[in-house]
């Protein structure tokens, strides 16, 4: 589905990205595991055309889109949840909603409601609520609602557990789960919390410094030395 090869990317002098690579399966969740700071969210950007790779291609559906922004890439069919959420507080919860169509590939299809709102039940009774106004696990979903707006194949999620609650993120990884499995959608995440990696994740990086130093299937992976790894 996606193919990053040895992408270099840089903030102006400051290079993070080293030759970064990595392979996302189509209909599986694929996760960056990793510390601070090593470079996870320069990864993302840098597929979604924040960014732009200096060296290395991005191909996604055996098309090379390197060179796209973020506006081409949205049309390829890759949707981009920040770390953060980014919603925009004023709006309601439908009028952010409304948001995503911005980048889908045709507008005239609107926003698949009967989808989002049998997924994400809680929109549905918030849909007039100002966005702001909604918990940190409300505005998660919000934001990967939005991100589905523009009905993508290829989903990006950066630390979607980041300040919310055990029970609010298990609930977030079971809609992920059902997305995968009833719609083959295609998942990257960036995740540090480990729990919440094992239940969704088919597959595994984990980064460090700008590169991956390590992948492996669910099956294959130690837990135990990741997560030392990753508290060190
Ligand atoms: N806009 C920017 N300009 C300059 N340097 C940046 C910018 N954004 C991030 N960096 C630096 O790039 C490095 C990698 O940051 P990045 O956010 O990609 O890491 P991360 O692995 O996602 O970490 P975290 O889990 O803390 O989000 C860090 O040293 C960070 O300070």
């Amino acid at each position: 589905m996606l193919q990053v090869e040895n992408v270099v990317a840089a903030y102006g002098q400051s290079t993070i990205l080293w030759g970064t690579s990595l392979e996302v399966k189509a209909g599986a969740v694929t996760t960056v595991m990793g510390r601070n700071g090593v470079g996870k969210t320069t990864l993302l950007k840098t597929i979604m055309g924040v960014i732009t790779a200096r060296e290395g291609k991005v191909v996604f559906k055996d098309r090379d889109i390197t060179a796209l922004g973020p506006a081409g890439k949205a049309k390829a069919g890759i949707a981009y949840v920040p770390q953060g959420r980014e919603i925009i507080p004023k709006l309601t919860v439908y009028e952010n909603l409304l948001l995503g169509l911005e980048a889908a590939p045709d507008r005239r299809a609107g926003i698949p409601e009967e989808e989002i709102y049998r997924l994400f039940p809680i929109l549905k009774d918030f849909r007039k609520r100002a966005g702001g106004n909604l918990s940190g696990g409300q505005q998660q979903q919000l934001a990967i609602a939005r991100a589905l707006v523009s009905r993508p194949s290829l989903l990006l999620l950066d630390e979607p557990t980041e300040g919310i609650q055990p029970s609010i993120a298990q609930e977030i990884g079971h809609i992920l789960q059902q997305l995968v499995q009833e719609k083959g959608l295609s998942v990257l995440l960036v995740e540090q919390k480990i729990d919440f990696a094992r239940q969704v994740s088919d597959y595994y990086y984990f980064m460090d410094r700008g590169k991956m130093i390590n992948h492996g299937s669910a099956e294959e992976m130690d837990f135990a030395s990741l997560e030392r790894h990753i508290a060190v």
